[in-house]
Formats: C-alpha cells, structure tokens, sequence
C-alpha cells in the first residue's frame, strides 16, 4: 500500500446503506464517439439514489462526455452520437422518443464555468421554471426562494433579488447555478468540475452544499481533486482512455483498489 493514498476524510459515508439504495440511473453498453473519434467505450455504470458518484480519471479520459450523455445535451451537435441505453428509472433516455423536455427537467447541469444569464437573480431562477411550468406569482416567488435556499445562497441574495446576477463573486454565481438546476427540482444533478475555477472558501461551501443536496437529488460530480472526491462521494468511478476502469465504493477505491491503474492514478503516479 503506496503512503501517497487519499485518506478520505469522513470515514462515516453512506456505504452501506448504498447496497440497499435503488439504482437511480444507469449506463449499459454506453458507446460514444466524436465523428470518428470513440471518446466512450462500452461503459457498464450504476448511479445509486440519494449518493454522491465521483467521476475521475486523467485530463481527456471521457468523464464530461460521459456527463454529457447523461442529459442528452451532446445531440445539439452534428457529428456527435451515443449508443447503447442510459436508464433513468429504468426508462431509456437515449431513446429519440424520450421528450427532451422530460429529461431537462429530471436531470440538471451545473457546469465548470459559473455561467449566469444576464439578467436579474430573480429571473435567473425564475427563466428555466417558466419554461416547464405555469406558476402564479407568489407560487413563482415560493419556488424561486426554495431553490436559493437549497443552494445556500439566499441570505446572501434576499434583499437584491432584482440585481444583475453578473453582480454577484463567482462562488455566490455558481450557487446560483445550483439554484437554477435544483429549482426544476430535478431527480438528478450532473456537475462537471462544479470548484475548478472557485477559492478555497466558494469550494469548500459547495463541497458542504453537495453533501446536503444529496438527501434530496442523485448527484454525478466530475472533479480533477481527488481530496475532494474522497470528502463527497459516496462511490467513485475511476475512467482511463474512455474505459471505465475501476468502479466502487470511495473508501476502497482510496483505500484499496483492485486495478493497478486506479492505484497509479490515485497515487499520483500519472495523470
Ligand atoms: N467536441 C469534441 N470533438 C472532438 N473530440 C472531443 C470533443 N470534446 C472532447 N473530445 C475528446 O474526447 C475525449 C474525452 O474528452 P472529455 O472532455 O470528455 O474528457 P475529460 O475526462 O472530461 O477531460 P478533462 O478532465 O480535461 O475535462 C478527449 O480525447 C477529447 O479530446
């Protein structure tokens, strides 16, 4: 055992309730390619309910694209084309006859870049409800504090609702785009490297912000910081080259991985 391993940090995680969790979503057979580009190969992925999956692995090994499967979002792009079956309660999304609709609203992104529409706090909550829902206004003001709330950002923004969001410190605007996932209220949330470009304080609040959202949504969480996978997740999947290598619990992923390739990663020893 390499002294370089990742402690991780609660020892207390939901492991064992985890084998009791139902399989919230799941990827069997997924295949992807960029034209002719194969980026995903034949993954086998179970997501439980109410936990937090990791997915790591070295820069380019296919972790966004497999997140971006997951909503669908990549079939905006000619050229680009998943096969295989993504289950979401056992329902195929890949399938062209699930509504897109449906499933924007059950899975939510966060992504890397705090990217707030330009406009108010308010209406940046507000904008994707309205696009699902017709809701009067004071219905619309109780779910737009609700989802502020989930994403710990409403004391900060509760007297400037009407503010432009492009006011507000880069950590306070990735929390608003938490808001604006989790006000869909969604099954699901898929954040790809939601810290990358946050301080320490922003990461850290996130961090604690994920671990809380988890009572409510399934989340996926993409990140480059393996301390940080092992403080929030629950299970990690580790991906190599499109392949996914290695997938189970965190503590025994950090601890003891079963493949040489998860252990040199974890240990530093490349990526
Ligand atoms: N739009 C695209 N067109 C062609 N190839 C792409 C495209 N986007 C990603 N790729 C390739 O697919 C592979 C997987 O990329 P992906 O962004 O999923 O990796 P990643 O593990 O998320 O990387 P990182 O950690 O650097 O964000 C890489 O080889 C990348 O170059």
């Amino acid at each position: 055992m390499n002294d370089a391993r990742i402690a991780v940090a609660t020892p207390q995680r939901d492991n064992t309730l985890a084998t009791i969790s139902p399989i919230k979503l799941a990827a069997r057979g997924l295949d992807f390619h960029y034209d002719k580009f194969h980026a995903v190969k034949n993954i086998h992925l179970e997501v439980p309910e109410h936990r937090v999956t990791a997915l790591i692995g070295p820069s380019g090994c296919g972790k966004s694209t497999l997140l971006r499967i997951f909503n669908r979002i990549y079939s905006l792009y000619p050229k680009q084309v998943a096969s295989g079956e993504v289950l979401l309660d056992g329902q195929n999304v890949l399938d062209p006859k699930y509504p897109l609709n449906r499933l924007r609203s059950k899975v939510g992104m966060v992504f890397q870049k705090p990217v707030p529409f330009p406009m108010t706090i308010y209406e940046n909550v507000a904008y994707g409800i309205r696009h699902h829902e017709r809701l009067s206004k004071t219905d619309m003001d109780a779910r737009v504090e609700e989802a502020l709330r989930q994403a710990a950002l409403w004391d900060e923004v509760k007297d400037k609702l009407k503010q432009s969001a492009l006011g507000l410190s880069g950590g306070q605007q990735q929390r608003l785009c938490i808001a604006r996932a989790v006000a869909l209220r969604p099954d699901v949330l898929l954040l790809d490297e939601p810290t990358s470009a946050l301080d320490p304080i922003s990461t850290s609040r996130i961090e604690q912000l994920v671990e809380e959202l988890k009572q409510r949504y399934t989340i996926l969480i993409v990140t480059h910081n393996m301390q940080q996978a092992a403080r929030v997740s629950d299970f990690t999947a580790f991906m190599y080259l499109g392949d996914l290598i290695e997938h189970d619990t965190t503590e025994t992923i950090f601890s003891n991985p079963s493949k040489q390739q998860t252990e040199d990663y974890i240990t530093g020893r490349f990526g």
